[in-house]
Parts: structure tokens; sequence; C-alpha cells
């Protein structure tokens, strides 16, 4: 059943490469709203493919979303679409993005981040693993069916959005609101945004969530001279610097009182888990080019990424950070970072304990400064049932392409949508990662190797079959 289909992928690798190439070629950067028109034009050029192939095609209003700024914006429409229904078939819903994170030449990639480049083997570019590469993945598998005239053994929707690396703003709500119309009648919903965690293929069966603060210090009404002010003013750099400083102690460990207290305790049965995944510390110190982790054991490292909080401080905005030694006092300055989330945290409690801790370490300071705090993104961690048919599905189609069982493993990042679809649909959701675990997700020199994509494509293509079997 599935050698025709899998011989049409191989077949039609450049094609799909090149497919690749035409879609990571749009900067489709989501984190600067001024440029979303980009955003749009990506998922218009989704909405084109997928018409192309019969699919129907809805580009759904979005709504508006309010910015720290306190603007109001319009948001990028989100793409509903099925492909054509049979009621005797099980309903699969692919979820997956179409944007990307920023990438500058000047960040260090040794290739145009929009010019897919193949280099021995691996494809290159902005958003050629997170998360292009496999929504055109998924694509190829449905296309390999109708191209090798075989019935799609399951009825296909898909929802794709443009806006997951800034927290999927307006997707909550449309999908409430799409509870009864277009997700009544899904029966599975399929995330690929995801890495494996070795060499080895994987099943997901969590995800962290995510708050992102904006931490605001304004001073003087002018950036000014440091050696005419300088002595006598309390500089907003440092009121930051020292707020930033009272987050974590040097062991990783979040200092903002109460906010890891609600972690679920890991049981013995969770515990098995890590036990079979072939993670290797010294490969993995290798690939990221650290000398040691935080923790000494493979099993504490993953925990440490995946199933503990963990706070990371992103950047400064207004900060003197060109090259060159400019003399200044920075009028204002804003600090970046954010809490990964676990099971049972809650966002909203966690934004507001940050909030009384740097006010609290601001008033220690005495500062006739203002500090400003913003929360955004609210993203809930997610946990699945590995009981759920869907991952005897994934197990299965794992094995028919790779030949191996899958390695069960929870994921470190956020896909904001992922909880609310469990809640709000009440529908089955796993993971399915086709990406590989050096891809470089919003790194330097992101990519999928050919091979990753090409029996990425496979793996859903049987995972349609192995799906259909059990329902
Ligand atoms: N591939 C998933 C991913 O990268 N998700 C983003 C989502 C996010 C979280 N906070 C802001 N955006 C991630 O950084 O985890
Ligand atoms: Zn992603
Ligand atoms: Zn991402």
């Amino acid at each position: 059943m599935l050698e025709p289909l899998f011989q049409y992928i191989d077949d039609h690798q450049n094609q799909f490469v090149q497919r690749l190439k035409e879609w990571v070629a749009i900067k489709s950067d989501s984190g600067d709203h001024t440029k979303w028109g980009e955003v749009e034009t990506m998922l218009n050029m989704a909405a084109e493919r997928i018409k192309k192939m019969g699919g129907k095609v809805e580009l759904a209003d979005a709504g508006t979303h309010q910015l720290p700024s306190g603007e109001t914006v319009l948001l990028p429409p989100v793409i509903l679409a099925e492909f054509a229904k049979d009621p005797k078939k099980a309903t699969l819903c692919i979820y997956g993005h179409v944007d990307v994170q920023p990438a500058k030449m000047e960040d260090g990639w040794a290739t145009d981040p929009f010019n897919l480049t193949e280099i021995k083997g691996n494809l290159y570019g902005r958003g050629a693993t997170d998360n292009k590469g496999p929504v055109l993945a998924w694509l190829h598998a449905v296309e390999s069916y109708q191209a090798t005239k075989k019935e799609i053994p399951v009825n296909i929707k898909l929802i794709i959005e443009g806006l997951e690396e800034v927290g999927s703003y307006g997707l909550f709500k449309l999908i409430k609101k799409r509870r009864d119309s277009f997700f009544a009648d899904v029966d599975f919903i399929v995330i690929s945004d995801n890495v494996w965690a070795t060499t080895t293929p994987a099943l997901t069966y969590g995800t962290r969530g995510s708050s992102y603060f904006f931490v605001e210090i304004e001073g003087p009404k002018l950036d000014l001279h440091s050696g005419v002010y300088g002595g006598s003013i309390q500089e907003p750099m440092a009121d930051l610097i020292a707020l930033l400083g009272s987050l974590l102690d040097h062991t990783g460990k979040i200092q903002v009182v109460g906010v890891s207290d609600d972690v679920t305790p890991l049981t013995e049965d969770e515990r098995k888990l890590y036990d079979n995944i072939s993670f290797d510390l010294e490969e993995m110190k290798n690939v990221v080019g650290v000398k040691h982790f935080l923790q000494d054991t493979k099993e504490e490292v993953l925990m440490a990424r995946w199933r503990y909080p963990s706070l990371s401080i992103h950047g400064v905005e207004g900060a003197f950070s060109d090259p060159g030694s400019k003399t200044i006092i920075p009028r204002k300055v804003t600090g970046k970072f954010s809490i990964r989330q676990v099971p049972n945290m809650d966002p909203p409690d966690v934004e507001r304990k940050v909030k009384e801790h740097l006010e609290q370490v601001f008033s220690t300071l005495n500062s006739p400064n203002r500090l400003k705090v913003t929360a955004t993104v609210g993203a809930k961690p997610w946990v699945a049932n590995l009981q759920d048919s869907q991952y005897v599905a994934g197990q299965k189609a794992v094995k028919d392409v790779f030949g191996v069982e899958p390695e069960f493993i929870r994921e470190g990042s956020t896909i904001p949508i992922a909880q609310t679809f469990q809640e709000e649909t009440g529908k089955s959701v796993m993971m399915l990662p086709i990406s590989g675990h050096d891809d470089g997700e919003h790194s330097q020199n992101e990519k999928i190797s050919r091979y990753n994509y090409i029996e990425g494509t496979k793996l859903f293509a049987a995972y349609f079959y192995e799906l259909s079997l059990l329902h």
C-alpha cells in the first residue's frame, strides 16, 4: 500500500525542495507587526498551494490585537482548509505555522537565511525546519495519494497560522468560535512543529508553556553624555541590570518566590520514560558548543529542558549595542525575558508573581526612574495521554518508514495553541516531529536535512494510513 506513495515522494524530492526554497524566500518574520504584510503574502502562497491541490480554503478573520504599546492592530488571517470529505472516514486536522523568527546575515549566518541553500544534504534557511518544511511535507504527503490515484484514507483539514512565533494572537478566540463548526467533525489534531531529541524519530507528548515579559525603565528626557552627567544620574540601564540580575541564580534556579511551587511532582512511571532516550550528553555539548550543562546526567538535562520551568533573558531594547564606544547614558531601556512553564503552572499566576517580584526589587533601588512591566504570550503547557490511538498510529508509521521504535519525548519550546486545542475541542492532540535534534530552530544556520524532509513526508503519508486502520 505505502510503496507507491514512497516511490512518488522519492521521485519528486527535488520539486519538494524547490517549493521549500520558494517559501523560505518569503521573509514572513512575525516579530515586527509593521512587517505582517510578508506574513500575509506567505499565508496567501500556502492557500494557493492548497487550492491547486483541490482543497477548499477559507482565510478566516482573526480579529485585532492590542500591542504592549497600547496600539491596536489588525491580525493576519488564519487558513482553515479541507479536502473532500467522506463521512465514513476519520477526520485529521493538521496544524502548522508559516511565520518565522527574525534572521539577518550579520547575526552570523553562513548563507543568506532567505535563500534555501543545500550543503552536504542539509537545507539551510530560516523556516526550513520551523515550520515551513514540515507544513509543506504534510501537503506533499496528501499530494502523494492524489498523484498515485490512491484514496486518502482519512479526511484532511488544515489550520495554518502566521503568528505562532509571537504567541498565536487571535487563534484562541477563533478556535472557540469554530469549535462547533470547523472542529465539530474533527477526530484528531496533529502538529509537527518540534524536533527529535536524538537521531531517533520521536513522538512528543508534552510542550512547555510560556509568558514573555517586557521590563521598561524610563529615566531622563534624552540620552545623556556620560562624562557630563555620569555620577549624578541613577541610570536606567543600571536599574534594569539589577532587576534582570535578580531573576536567576548561577544554577539556573528561578528566584521569583513561589513561581515553581505548582510544578507537578515526578512519578516513577514518568521517570522511566527517560531511560530509553538515546540522548548522548557529550554529543549534545558539541552540538551546542558548551563545556558543560547546568546538570550532570542525561535525565537531569532532559528534564530541565522539558519538564521543569526555566527563565531566559533575551535582550535589551534601547541599549547601545552597535560597534564602537559611544559614551551615552541611554534614557529608556526595555529588558526582555520569558519563563517556560510546565504542568500545573498557570501563566496569569506566574505573571502576577513576576510583577510583584520586580516591583519589590525596584523599590529597594530607591530609583527616581519609572518601571513598567508588561506580560505577553501567556501560553499554557500541554501534556497528552500516551494511551491515545494517535500514538499507536504514530508508532506504527515510524516503524513503516524508519524501521525503528520511536522515542517518547517532551518538548521544551511552546506551541501556544496546543493546550487550547485539547481543552476547547476535546479532541486528541499529538505531536509528530520530523525535524532533527540539531536543526537549530530560532538559531543561526537553521536547517532541515533533505533526509528528514523527504522521509518525514513519507512518515506523514504512512501516518494517514495507520490512523485510518485504527479508527
Ligand atoms: N517551534 C515552536 C516554537 O518555536 N514556538 C515558539 C512560541 C513562542 C513562545 N513564546 C513566544 N513564542 C517558542 O519560542 O517556543
Ligand atoms: Zn514553530
Ligand atoms: Zn519557532
